[in-house]
């Protein structure tokens, strides 16, 4: 297995706060780990980190062998690394197709300095309205994105990740602020785009249920400390896992299946 990601003694102070301290872990192409822990835990600071927002006051990162540590968020996402937020992120009053094709032609300008001229205009469109049908937003194609509802707000913000052709994908709470109704859709776009095979993918949540049933591999941060890292099962079988942070969510869990 070859690791994309790689992260030794990873970490972070603010003030005399040690937010992230000495975490080391890897993710391997191809698998869809997640990332667990309670508020507070050091979750989003970790993927600051991860996607340059964020220099580490101490430690390495290495994308596919490479020391990215002191990239910047544009090299990062040049060389692979797509990362969504918690917040909502797109141009209200452009279509989702507009939206999504400027995506695309971002992509193509980053990737490949490919001058954005008319002949391209086609292309473009094509690709993103692929990227619409992965997001399962296909029939809202000329909606003014301000128009879209939540739930389809944040389906278009992941077209739009996807417009970028990352290898890596960083998830920040993909449901955040989500009707219980919508976050269906948003899982099953999670799913379509695992099931395609090709990325990596690393997932923060909440939703246990979802990431029992998404993950590969679970990573449990504690006060910014690497709890516990395991397959879903040796997770919820995790002792220490259980006492300092799952509890009534493991039993919700356990009875569930
Ligand atoms: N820029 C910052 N300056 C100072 N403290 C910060 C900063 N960013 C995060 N923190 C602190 O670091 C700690 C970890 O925060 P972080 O947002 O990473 O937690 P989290 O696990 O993502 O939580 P949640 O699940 O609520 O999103 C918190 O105590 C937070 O207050």
């Amino acid at each position: 297995m070859v690791a994309i990601l790689e992260t030794k003694n990873l970490g972070i102070t603010f003030g005399t706060h040690q937010a992230v301290q000495d975490v080391s872990f890897s993710v391997e192409k191809n698998e869809f780990k997640s990332i667990i822990g309670p508020n507070g835990a050091g979750k989003t600071t970790l993927f600051n980190l991860l996607s340059g927002q964020l220099k580490p006051t101490k430690g390495e990162i290495y994308l596919k062998g490479q020391q990215i540590t002191g990239s910047s968020v544009v090299e990062r996402t040049r060389l692979g690394i797509g990362r969504s937020f918690q917040i909502t992120n797109v141009f209200p009053n452009l279509t989702v197709l507009e939206n999504v094709r400027l995506a695309v032609q971002s992509q193509a300008k980053l990737r490949y300095q490919a001058f954005t001229h008319y002949r391209s205009y086609q292309k473009f469109e094509e690709k993103a309205l692929h990227w619409l049908h992965v997001a399962l937003l296909d029939h809202k194609e000329n909606t003014l994105a301000i128009n879209l509802a939540h739930g389809e707000k944040r389906k278009l913000e992941m077209a739009m990740l996807l417009a970028l052709e990352p290898e890596l994908l960083l998830l920040d709470e993909p449901t955040a602020g989500m009707s219980l109704e919508d976050v269906p859709a948003i899982l099953q776009v999670i799913k379509k785009i695992k099931e395609e095979g090709d990325k990596t993918i690393l997932l923060i949540e909440h939703k246990m249920d979802m990431i029992m049933d998404l993950s590969d591999r679970i990573m449990v941060l504690f006060n910014g400390k690497l709890l516990a890292e395991g397959t879903p099962r040796e997770i919820m079988d995790n002792e220490l896992v259980q006492s300092a942070y799952l509890g009534g969510l493991y039993d919700e869990f356990t009875s569930q299946s």
